[in-house]
C-alpha cells in the first residue's frame, strides 16, 4: 500500500541511516521530506540518492532573510531537483514574489520541471501561551490566513501549516492551493515537541493535501509497520 499525500520527514544525521530507513520503508513510502538536520550534514547527495531511488522530495529549508538573499537561495536549491522547496512567509510579501520569481527563473534556464514553492505560516511546535506572550491581543488562526493569503499573493502555490487550521486556509485560499501539514499524531503517539497537533485522518478531512510525519514512524520499533497503519487510516478517509 502506497499513499503520496504522505510525507516522511527523514529527520536523520547520516547518509547510511537515511538509507536505512529508506530500505524499511520501501514501496509503502514515494514521498520524503528533508530538513536541516540531513541537509546541514550530508547536503545535495541525500535528494540526488532519493530522486535516483525513484522517490520525490520536499526540502524543507524553510528560508527566511532579506528578498535577494532568499531568491539566490532558492534558485541554487532548485537544480537540486526536489518537488517542493519553502520559506518564511513571516520573511514579508516581498521576499516571497522574489523567491517565487527566482525558482520559476532557474527552472525554466535549467529545463526542468518548476518546484512547488510554499511557506511556513506559523510552526506547529507553537502553542497559544508562547504566541500570546510574543503578540498580544493576536489570535494563531487568524494570522496563519493572513499569512496564507500573502503566499498566495505573492504567487507562492501553498503553505506549511497545523492541520488545525487546514480548513481555515481552504477557505479563504480555495481548492487551488497546497496545503501540507506537519505535527501529525495518530491518536495516543507522543507529541514530543509538537503542539497544534491533529490525526491523519483529521488533516485530509480538513482538505489537506499532503500530511508530513516524522517521529511516530522513524522512531517507532517497526517503522514500516507504523507507516503502514497511518496509510489504512489515510484509506480509511477517503
Ligand atoms: O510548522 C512546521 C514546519 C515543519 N515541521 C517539520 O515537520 C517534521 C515533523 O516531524 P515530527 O517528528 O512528526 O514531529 C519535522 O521535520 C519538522 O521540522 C514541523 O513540524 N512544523
Amino acid at each position: 500500500m502506497n499513499d503520496k499525500r504522505l510525507i516522511v520527514a527523514l529527520d536523520v544525521a547520516t547518509m547510511a541511516k537515511a538509507r536505512a530507513l529508506v530500505d524499511e520503508l520501501g514501496d509503502s513510502v514515494t514521498y520524503y521530506k528533508v530538513g536541516m538536520e540531513l541537509f546541514y550534514s550530508v547536503g545535495g547527495e541525500i535528494v540526488r540518492f532519493l530522486r535516483n531511488a525513484g522517490k520525490e522530495v520536499f526540502l524543507d529549508l524553510k528560508l527566511h532573510d532579506i528578498p535577494n538573499t532568499v531568491a539566490q537561495g532558492t534558485a541554487r536549491l532548485t537544480r537540486l531537483g526536489a518537488s517542493i522547496l519553502n520559506v518564511h512567509a513571516a520573511g514579508g510579501r516581498t521576499m516571497m514574489r522574489a523567491a517565487a520569481i527566482a525558482v520559476t527563473d532557474a527552472a525554466t534556464t535549467l529545463g526542468i520541471a518548476k518546484p512547488k514553492l510554499i511557506a511556513i505560516t506559523i510552526l506547529t511546535s507553537m502553542d497559544r501561551e508562547e504566541w500570546t506572550h510574543m503578540h498580544p491581543g493576536s489570535d494563531i488562526a487568524g494570522q496563519v490566513q493572513l499569512l496564507a493569503r500573502m503566499a498566495q499573493e505573492a504567487g507562492l502555490d501553498g503553505v506549511v501549516a497545523s492541520p488545525q487550521e487546514a480548513g481555515k486556509i481552504r477557505a479563504v485560499c480555495g481548492q487551488d492551493f497546497l496545503i501540507v501539514t506537519p505535527g501529525i499524531r495518530p491518536q495516543g503517539a507522543a507529541l514530543n515537541d509538537q503542539s497544534r497537533t491533529a490525526t491523519p485522518e483529521f488533516a485530509l478531512s480538513q482538505g489537506a493535501d499532503y500530511i508530513v510525519v516524522g517521529r511516530p514512524i522513524t522512531k517507532a520499533d517497526n517503522p514500516r509497520e507504523a507507516a503502514e497503519q497511518i496509510l489504512q487510516e489515510m484509506r480509511r478517509s477517503q
